[in-house]
């Protein structure tokens, strides 16, 4: 009987059904310890028809994921989805070819890479839910540019709305996203954000640093991440606060520890099994059209959440690629001598004399590898894009890494290399597939903000000191000594000298 099961079946369905049949019937057949049933069959019933239910599910999700009106990706596990394949997620992971910055090839270089083999448009499963990921400059900026609506919606993000409680405009959509974004960045810009005061108030602030770290210099270590993110988050307190905190200060120190913890817990592993399982009730946030007290409270600690730890991030790293490639550094130095001089703080208004530095700050951005799996978009209604009707409500996660790592739009894509952004006359150059703060709607709205404390802190930190590696680290690669540290694998391996001015 089995054995004819599989000729006889003409569709597809049929024969993995009969399929089936059969792969039960070896399974009950298996142990050699139990005879044979009245139906000839060997074995624990019990345990013989969970496995075939067990078996069933797999061909049905497999079924269902063949007849998905999604694009194609890697197969997911059953419940799990892809999220314990390490080969797919995280993404920046899987996404190819790390070199290192002295050129050698990299041992991870050798991944497969999910673009290679489904195109720059595959599904990912976090779990139970499908995300559509899009990959490389083309298919990114086509999305979120020329396809802004369609793709300007946010899922719903369970970690961040235990916090916020559902409100503030991160957590929104449609027409309430729209009113309370407009309504919060507005009221930032009236506050000086992007203003010359702004700039003013962050000068204010490296200059605590600069001095923080002279202090410390003499005792040897200093807690870098620490230092610079309560630099960071002070620079958003005298925005929305009007002032200043000591770094000493136990309510300041409270809300940064929160949001430090939130947000990496956010980009961690964990943090994804969390955001993949915890089911969101949607209601209240959705049909809410006016925003009320809370929301407003919600935008602003958004904007601490939002933008503490990304542009502490950035600017940890930019103090790593200096301290790694002491001959960029070197070229910063002297463009700062030539335009800036030993006494004058850095301003805003220098950056256009400084070809060089601006560079290497765009580069820095270029070169970083950031996890959004987290942070996604949606779709917010039915779209057609690339061939798929994607549902309305769908997670998409365009693939920011990707589009700096695109070997279309980048020399040398996977060097540290601030030629990218200069001309042949060593003059500043825009690249199109710049995109470290996305684009379209839902583009950072603290992009200015977070270019001026860049510029700011880099260029003031490297006017003062001298950074370089000690220890293991001063065999390793970049990004591999930055993943250390970020993992606490690796204490700071990095030492500040005051420059002899
Ligand atoms: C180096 C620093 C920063 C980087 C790399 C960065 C990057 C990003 C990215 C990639 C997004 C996601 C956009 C999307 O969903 O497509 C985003 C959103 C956001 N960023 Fe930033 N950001 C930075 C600094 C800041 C700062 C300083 C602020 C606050 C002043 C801020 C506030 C926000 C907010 C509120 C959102 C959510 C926007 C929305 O949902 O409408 N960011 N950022």
């Amino acid at each position: 009987m089995m054995e004819d099961a599989i000729p006889l079946a003409s569709s597809k369905t049929k024969v993995k059904c009969n399929f089936m049949q059969n792969i039960t019937a070896v399974f009950w057949t298996a142990d050699p310890n139990k005879s044979p049933d009245k139906d000839g069959y060997i074995g624990d019933r019990g345990s013989a028809s969970s496995l075939s239910v067990l078996l069933h599910i797999v061909l049905i999700l497999q079924n269902v994921q063949e007849k998905s009106p999604l694009p194609p990706g890697p197969t997911p596990w059953l419940f799990l989805g892809n999220l314990l394949q390490k080969d797919v997620i995280p993404l920046d992971k899987s996404y190819p070819k790390v070199r290192s910055v002295v050129g050698e090839l990299s041992p991870c270089s050798q991944n497969y890479s999910l673009v290679h083999k489904y195109g720059p448009i595959f599904t990912i499963w976090m779990g139970l839910k499908p995300a559509v990921v899009l990959c490389g400059y083309e298919m990114v900026k086509n999305a979120l540019v020329a396809h802004a609506e369609e793709f300007g919606g946010r899922p719903p993000l369970p970690i961040l709305k235990r916090v916020m409680m559902g409100q503030g405009f991160i957590m929104q959509k449609d027409a309430k996203w729209r009113d309370l974004r407009k309504f919060t960045v507005s009221t930032l810009r009236e506050f000086g954000m992007g203003k010359k005061t702004m700039s003013e108030r962050v000068q204010e602030e490296v200059l605590c640093l600069v001095k923080d770290i002279t202090a410390v210099i003499q005792g040897k270590t200093f807690d870098l991440q620490k230092s610079i993110t309560n630099a960071v988050s002070n620079v958003m307190c005298s925005v929305v606060i009007g002032k200043r905190f000591d770094c000493q200060n136990q309510i300041i120190a409270g809300h940064l520890c929160i949001a430090e913890k939130l947000i990496s817990l956010f980009q961690t592993y964990l943090g994804m099994v969390c955001c993949s399982f915890c089911v969101v009730n949607l209601k209240k946030t959705s049909c809410e059209l006016t925003y009320n007290q809370e929301d407003i409270v919600m935008s602003v600690f958004g904007l601490f959440v939002a933008g503490s730890t990304t542009t502490s991030d950035a600017l940890n790293f930019a103090i790593f690629v200096k301290a790694r490639l002491p001959h960029i550094q070197a070229k910063v130095q002297e463009e700062i001598n030539e335009a800036i001089g030993i006494s004058c703080v850095p301003r805003m208004e220098d950056w256009a004399r400084m070809p060089f530095t601006n560079a290497v700050v765009h580069e820095i951005h270029q070169y970083r590898k950031v996890n959004n799996e987290n942070f996604a978009c949606s779709t917010t209604c039915c779209t057609e894009f690339r061939g798929f009707a994607i549902p309305q409500d769908t997670v998409i996660i365009p693939h920011i890494t990707s589009v700096h790592f695109d070997p279309l739009k980048w020399e040398t894509p996977e060097e540290f290399n601030p030629a990218h952004f200069l001309d042949e006359k060593g003059q500043f150059k825009k690249k199109d597939a710049f995109m470290p703060f996305s684009a379209g709607k839902r583009a950072c709205p603290g992009e200015a903000l977070a270019r001026m404390e860049l510029f700011l802190f880099f260029s003031t930190l490297l006017q003062n000191f001298h950074f370089q590696l000690v220890g293991e680290a001063t065999d390793m690669d970049l990004l591999s000594i930055y993943d250390s540290y970020r993992n606490k694998i690796l204490k700071l391996p990095i030492q500040a000298t005051k420059r002899l001015l």
